[in-house]
């Protein structure tokens, strides 16, 4: 049968705890947990680690979707149990009985019948979970890579930069740059802001002049204190600030665009959804680079909403992580020419795969840079050993 009438028998959806696409759920002495600067910074009691104030209380949602013929695809997002409900509860109905090629169609009933409690967070998580895996699907039952069904690749590799706290690590492992977490915002004061210009001078000192260095502010300042944070890190050559205030102040971040100095870039986007939060972004001139995250995002059928906007606008799209699912579309895009490979080693001194132990098969940088596989769908598999859990089968 042609996999165009192939249509969708079972829709399921698991939870998966500790790391993975949870990837803040790591231990105590992990990198991404280290008196990280946030939006919580100052209430006494949440400065020290983000999973003080929750950000680990979600977990991994997995969902399979599977043919009439069985051939399953999967993907995950993060949402843990809240995500499987939202699956098995309701949106199943507008997959289940489905054509597996109808992505547009889908895509937009889930987005509307769940206008009335969604719009972004983790109903956006959910839908951008079931969109990646209707591609997983879709790829394997044509024998093609995502990036294939998207129109192809624009170029042979992918040309990364590394997030995590040892930019001179690497810098050693090929890498174009190293995206720092800021480690103090507005409470720590004066004294804070010293410490973050100590920190960057170092590392330029350890890296060299070329060498890129970003500092990923995770939604944690004022448009005061990000001004003046980056005309001081100006004078250490920061390429980019990221996520310096909070995602709905877009008018705070096209007053930071304008007082950013020369050559200094701002990007945002991360906890952004859909084309219309993007389209703020992109009409108020709030962003160089926007970083859309795939799986949160509202999964590739949105990205590629999201991605031509931007392209309208002169701005370029570096999603946010999520490994395969992003690296599909980057390769596909010519205003995404590079991409984010999230260190989640505990000392961010060794590349380990983004979601890692989690999927099989995940590509990892080499040299700084990834030769996606083509492999059919998104390329890799769920692995077996993970304990996994159904909560609501419906
Ligand atoms: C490092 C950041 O605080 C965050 O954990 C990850 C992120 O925002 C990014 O990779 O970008
Ligand atoms: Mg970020």
């Amino acid at each position: 049968m042609n996999t165009h009438h192939r249509t969708i028998a079972h829709v399921r959806a698991y939870t998966v705890s500790g790391g993975g696409a949870d990837y803040h759920d790591q231990g105590a002495d992990h990198w991404i947990d280290d008196h990280i600067a946030t939006p919580m910074s100052g209430y006494p009691g949440y400065a020290d680690s983000r999973q003080s104030f929750g950000l680990n209380v979600l977990g991994t949602l997995m969902v399979e979707i599977e043919a009439d013929d069985g051939t399953v695809g999967f993907a995950v997002s993060t949402g843990g149990e809240l995500g499987a409900w939202i699956v098995e509860k309701h949106l199943v109905r507008f997959l289940e009985g489905a054509r597996v090629s109808d992505i547009e169609r889908i895509w937009d009933q889930m987005y509307r019948s769940t206008l009335f409690y969604g719009r972004r967070g983790i109903v956006l998580n959910t839908i951008s979970a079931l969109d990646l895996a209707l591609y997983d699907l879709l790829g394997r039952l044509r024998q093609e890579p995502v990036y294939a069904l998207l129109g192809g690749p624009v170029r042979d590799e992918l040309t990364m930069y590394a997030t995590g706290a040892r930019p001179d690590v690497a810098k050693q492992l090929g890498f174009l740059g190293g995206k720092m977490p800021l480690h103090h915002g507005p409470a720590d004061a004066e004294e804070g802001m010293e410490k973050n210009i100590a920190l960057l001078a170092e590392m330029r000192e350890r890296v060299g002049a070329d060498f890129w260095l970003m500092y990923d502010c995770w939604m944690s300042l004022d448009v005061d204190y990000a001004t003046r944070l980056a005309h001081r890190a100006h004078e250490y050559g920061l390429r980019w600030l990221e996520e310096a205030l909070i995602p709905d102040d877009y008018w705070g971040y096209q007053q930071l665009r304008r007082n950013a100095p020369p050559g200094m870039l701002i990007t945002t986007g991360e906890h952004e959804a859909t084309r219309w939060g993007f389209r703020q972004l992109l009409e108020m001139g709030a962003a160089d680079i926007i970083q859309p995250d795939v799986g949160w995002c509202g999964g590739i059928t949105e990205l590629l909403k999201i991605s031509a906007l931007a392209d309208a606008h002169g701005a370029m799209v570096v999603p946010h992580g999520s490994s395969v699912y992003s690296y599909h579309f980057v390769l596909t895009r010519t205003n995404s020419p590079f991409s984010e490979f999230l260190m989640m080693h505990p000392s961010a001194e060794e590349i380990v795969p983004m979601f890692s132990p989690m999927l099989l098969g995940e590509p990892v940088p080499e040299d700084g840079r990834i030769r996606v596989p083509d492999t059919p769908g998104f390329g890799v598999e769920f692995n077996p050993e993970i304990p996994r859990e159904r909560p609501f089968p419906h």
